[in-house]
């Protein structure tokens, strides 16, 4: 077993309130990330799970029990951090047995861990080697079968892959969700990068401000957000928010544009609202039948597509094209909108007001 469970975590730094009402429920055998931006919470929630942190609220539940007053030995669990000290003098098979040395398992059980979690990580030949004879990569591999080996109740990992470089980020991503479904052990993982969230993750709660925002998949999460603000925080480019209100059987942009009223709008005429719209839901046409009038403010080529900046008004819609896509800015365009997968929130409380009628 190994659920994780922490109900209304509060805790302040002087007048920094770092976590405010953190509940989560972490299932046995997730993948669950908690993702948000620098100064979020998402490191002091790792550390409250662990018994590193004393909280001014709230209470933490390990397996079901309540387990706020353990002490960080007591609650089997292991943290993997950014920063990993490999012992330079040892080979690589004693620096992937010290965590169980320092448990006093047996010569046996150890060399049986340590071949497991060395085929599992791709390893095996470097185990006489020494860390200065590695490369960044191998470390990085070492360091994570090092945390690995035990079997712990819960691994907490925060921002593990943060040191790597982009290329190695990318395909330690990959081999993350491969050795979680190997180990079949529940990861608690904290990042504020939200590729590796939607990527690896099982279940995503969003963090900001110390306040979960939503918890749900990475595609609940990117498809239906319950705020503007994890709207915008997740997903590249950025989601463009429009502001607007319905009326009668329209909606009115701020900039004067109009769009059908959506279906499944339940929002009242003239309240004022955010449109959100996705770049992969929008289309940039030069005629026909589009909705939404601008014109080309840049092009962003990013190899397997570009996108359009597009300006209408003062704002700008962000537009996923293809790569041959070319233009003079301030060329007329028009946007063709998606408006079954476009967004509402209600402009005053950033609530999303697209579920309801869905
Ligand atoms: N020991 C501390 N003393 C004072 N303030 C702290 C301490 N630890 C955290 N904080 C503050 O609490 C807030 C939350 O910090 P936390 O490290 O949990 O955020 P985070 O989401 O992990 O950020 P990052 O992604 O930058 O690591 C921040 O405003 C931070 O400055």
């Amino acid at each position: 077993m190994g659920t994780v469970a922490t109900h209304g975590l509060g805790k302040s730094f002087g007048k920094v309130q770092a976590l405010d009402g953190v509940t989560l429920d972490v299932p046995d055998g997730s993948f669950f990330v908690v993702l948000g931006p620098s100064g979020a919470g998402k490191t002091t929630t790792l550390r409250a799970i662990a018994g590193l942190e004393k909280l001014d609220a709230g209470s933490v539940h390990l397996d079901g029990r309540d387990a706020t007053g353990d002490p960080p030995a007591a609650r089997d669990l292991a943290m993997v951090f950014q920063n990993y000290a490999l012992y330079p003098r040892h080979t690589v098979y004693e620096n992937i047995a010290s965590p169980l040395r320092a448990r006093h398992c047996s010569s046996s059980e150890i060399a049986a861990a340590v071949e497991r979690i060395s085929s599992l990580l791709h390893i095996e030949r470097l185990l006489r080697r020494r860390p200065a004879q590695l490369s960044g990569g191998e470390m990085q591999r070492v360091a994570l079968a090092r945390a690995l080996v035990r079997s712990p109740r819960a691994f907490l990992m925060d921002e593990p892959l943060t040191n790597l470089d982009l290329k190695l980020r990318v395909e330690m991503r990959t081999e993350l969700t491969r050795i979680h479904r190997s180990l079949g052990a529940t990861f608690v993982y904290v990042t504020n990068d939200q590729v590796e969230a939607l990527s690896m993750a099982d279940q995503v709660a969003v963090l900001r401000e110390g306040r979960v925002q939503q918890v749900g998949t990475p595609t609940e999460v990117y498809e239906r957000p319950a705020n503007q603000w994890v709207a915008g925080f997740v997903g590249s480019p950025p989601i463009s928010l429009l502001a607007c209100h319905a009326e009668g059987d329209r909606l009115v942009g701020a900039e004067g544009w109009t769009l059908p009223r959506p279906r499944w709008t339940t929002a009242e005429d003239g309240r004022p609202l955010l449109l959100g719209l996705r770049a992969e839901d929008l289309s940039v046409e030069r005629r026909g039948n589009a909705s939404l009038p601008g014109e080309l403010y840049g092009l962003e080529p990013l190899g397997d597509r570009t996108v359009v900046d597009v300006r209408v008004g003062t704002e700008i819609l962000k537009v996923k094209a293809r790569p041959t896509v070319t233009g003079t800015p301030g060329e007329r365009l028009l946007v063709a909108v998606d408006l079954d997968r476009a967004h509402l929130f209600d402009a005053g409380t950033g609530l999303s007001l697209s579920e309801a009628g869905r």
